[in-house]
């Protein structure tokens, strides 16, 4: 019945079923999702509190890193079949990756490392285990005066995943990415071992290791907790949004803001071939009297994009004070333009009046939930990549994802990309501007095919020497992924360290055959 073929080449049945699950799925995610994911968030802030007053995490530290040695110890002297990663199951983690390697690895219990362990004020550092989140770092952490001088904006992106994977946010033309503001890991290697990988050592293989972690996704050794910069910040950030023209203006100004030392954020945002907006933002203590300030986080505030895209059309530049943790997690309430997707009456003035101080869902509960028919979807028309450019190529990123996706809005966030040993490598012997060009939405091209598409995008960014984040599906060969990826330092790690049969090598936990 029904096996009737559509245009797409999928039974006409199927086509019918897909549509209706994608566009009921707001059902499910209204009136069970969100009211769990508000409460599961209660649950843990309130876990997190009693935690930090009785200042149990230490001891409990010590614990938990000795149960992981010794899971590793015990794997050692085992068979060897199989590889070990964490144990952190793939629908809980920020990325559209579904891992199959977690089905047949020896998992290692690093997900009970999810506690802030010290703040040192006069060293200026804070030492955590991998699993805590951003928003359990900027809830802790900005009453106190002090922040990480990069807050990746997502409430649930862990520690772990911006070290083993990668970390950006729009304080990044100051500072780097996330593993540059980092000063040391301690990690468990493959023989159940407690090295310590410090930035500046005179012993060459911590150094070494120091410089490997960062995009190693857990294939050197078992992150158990990281020592991170942190800095003294002011409740309120002073955000002046300037609107501009096409991809060469978005470029131009994007460049002039990022090398004026006193920008403490700057941040673009392309909505259309004609139009986006850049935005710089300072720290401040506050508006002067006559001057408001724009709770954009409070629940019945319009998503930040949409307002963002309001000042734009009126091509008037507007200075605002916002307060600081709304500004880092600005993009979480809208999931930055997903979640229009998924509830298509999310920015609805009366949807956000009477709903609105339960959203966002958890993105770990939607993942839970997205299988089947909408998954399909999801492959099939949907684009998530985040692409990693040298800021003067921005003009032709730009027009390259113009052509091949016609996707907007386009998330542009400039870092600062020192040379330095590692995975990601800049070879000038300077600091060398980059620009996040990230791509989240449905692919308006008639022709998108997936791998196709992804191919091309991935050889544009490597003719310009960038690199691809890789929460996001890649389906380069090992030998395209290792042109545009460093292995020398990494190589020599695994060897080593004896991961060879330890992990599998990163290619093969981020291909996008390792992934279903
Ligand atoms: C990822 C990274 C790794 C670093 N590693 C070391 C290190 O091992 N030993 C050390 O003495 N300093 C190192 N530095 C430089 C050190 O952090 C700075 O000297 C100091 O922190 C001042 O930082 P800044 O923010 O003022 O300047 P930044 O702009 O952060 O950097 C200052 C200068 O240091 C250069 N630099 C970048 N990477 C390295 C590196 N691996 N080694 C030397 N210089 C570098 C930059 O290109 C720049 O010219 C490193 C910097 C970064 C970003
Ligand atoms: N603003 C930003 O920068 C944003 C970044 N992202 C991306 O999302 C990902 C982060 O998601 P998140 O859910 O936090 O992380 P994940 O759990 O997805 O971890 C990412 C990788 O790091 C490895 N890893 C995590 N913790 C450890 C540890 N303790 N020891 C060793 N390896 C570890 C994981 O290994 P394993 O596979 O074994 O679990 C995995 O390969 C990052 O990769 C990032 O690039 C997404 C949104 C925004
Ligand atoms: C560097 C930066 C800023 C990256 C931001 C990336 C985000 C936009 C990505 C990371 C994880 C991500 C791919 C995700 C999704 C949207 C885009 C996200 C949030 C969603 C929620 C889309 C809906 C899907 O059904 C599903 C729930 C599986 C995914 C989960 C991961």
């Amino acid at each position: 019945m029904g096996s009737s073929s559509s245009p797409l080449g999928l039974p006409l049945n199927e086509i019918i079923l897909e549509f209706l699950l994608h566009h009921l799925r707001f059902i499910p995610v209204c009136f069970i999702l969100l009211p769990l994911s508000f409460i599961y968030d209660l649950v843990t802030r309130a876990r997190n509190y009693v935690v930090h007053s009785v200042n149990s995490a230490p001891r409990a530290h010590d614990r938990k890193v000795a149960k992981i040695q010794a899971e590793v110890r015990e794997w050692a002297a085992g068979d060897r079949k199989k590889k070990m990663c964490n144990a952190r199951s793939g629908w809980n983690t920020m990325s559209f990756r579904y891992p199959l390697y977690k089905n047949t690895s020896t998992l290692i219990s690093t997900n009970t490392l999810i506690d802030i362990l010290e703040v040192d004020e006069e060293a200026r550092t804070i030492r955590v285990e991998p699993m805590v989140s951003m928003g359990e770092i900027t809830n802790y952490l900005l009453p106190r005066g002090f922040s990480l001088p990069i807050v990746p904006e997502l409430d649930d992106l862990t520690v772990g995943g911006m070290i083993n994977g990668c970390g950006v946010e729009s304080s990044g033309r100051k500072y780097g990415l996330f593993q540059h503001i980092c000063v040391s890991y301690e990690i468990v290697t493959a023989d159940g071992s407690l090295v310590v990988a410090k930035k500046g050592t005179e012993d060459a293989e911590s150094q070494g290791l120091f410089y490997g972690i960062p995009w190693s996704h857990g294939t050197l050794g078992f992150l158990v907790a990281a020592t991170i910069r942190i800095i003294p910040c002011k409740p309120f950030v002073k955000l002046t949004y300037m609107p501009v023209g096409g991809f060469k203006d978005m470029t131009a100004k994007l460049q002039s803001e990022s090398t004026v030392a006193e920008n403490e954020f700057v941040e673009g945002i392309q909505f259309s071939q004609e139009m986006g907006v850049v935005m710089k933002g300072r720290f401040s203590d506050g508006p002067p009297k006559n001057r408001e300030i724009n709770e954009i986080g409070k629940w019945h505030k319009p998503w930040f994009y949409t307002h963002v895209e309001g000042i734009g059309n009126k091509n008037e530049e507007v200075t605002e004070y916002i307060p600081l943790r709304e500004y880092y997690h600005r993009h979480s309430k809208s999931i930055f333009w997903e979640l229009e997707e998924i509830i298509p009456f999310g920015n609805n003035v009366l949807f956000r009046w009477f709903y609105g101080w339960l959203c966002p869902p958890k993105i770990s509960f939607l993942k839970y939930t997205t299988f089947g028919a909408v998954r399909r979807i999801y492959e099939r028309r949907h684009v998530l990549q985040d692409m990693l450019i040298p800021l003067t190529d921005l003009e032709k990123g730009l027009q390259v994802f113009h052509e091949k996706t016609n996707i907007y809005p386009v998330w542009l966030c400039p870092f600062n990309l020192p040379t330095c040993p590692g995975f990601v490598k800049q070879k000038t012997g300077r600091n060398v501007l980059y620009v996040d060009v990230g791509v989240y939405g449905v692919c308006k091209k008639d022709d998108y095919d997936p791998r196709k598409t992804t191919r091309e995008l991935e050889e544009f960014v490597r003719s310009v020497e960038g690199v691809q984040m890789l929460y996001a599906d890649t389906y380069m060969t090992r030998e395209e992924f290792y042109q545009m990826f460093d292995s020398s330092l990494y190589e020599w790690l695994r060897v080593k360290l004896n991961a060879k049969d330890a992990f599998p090598d990163v290619y093969d936990k981020v291909k996008k055959e390792a992934r279903f």
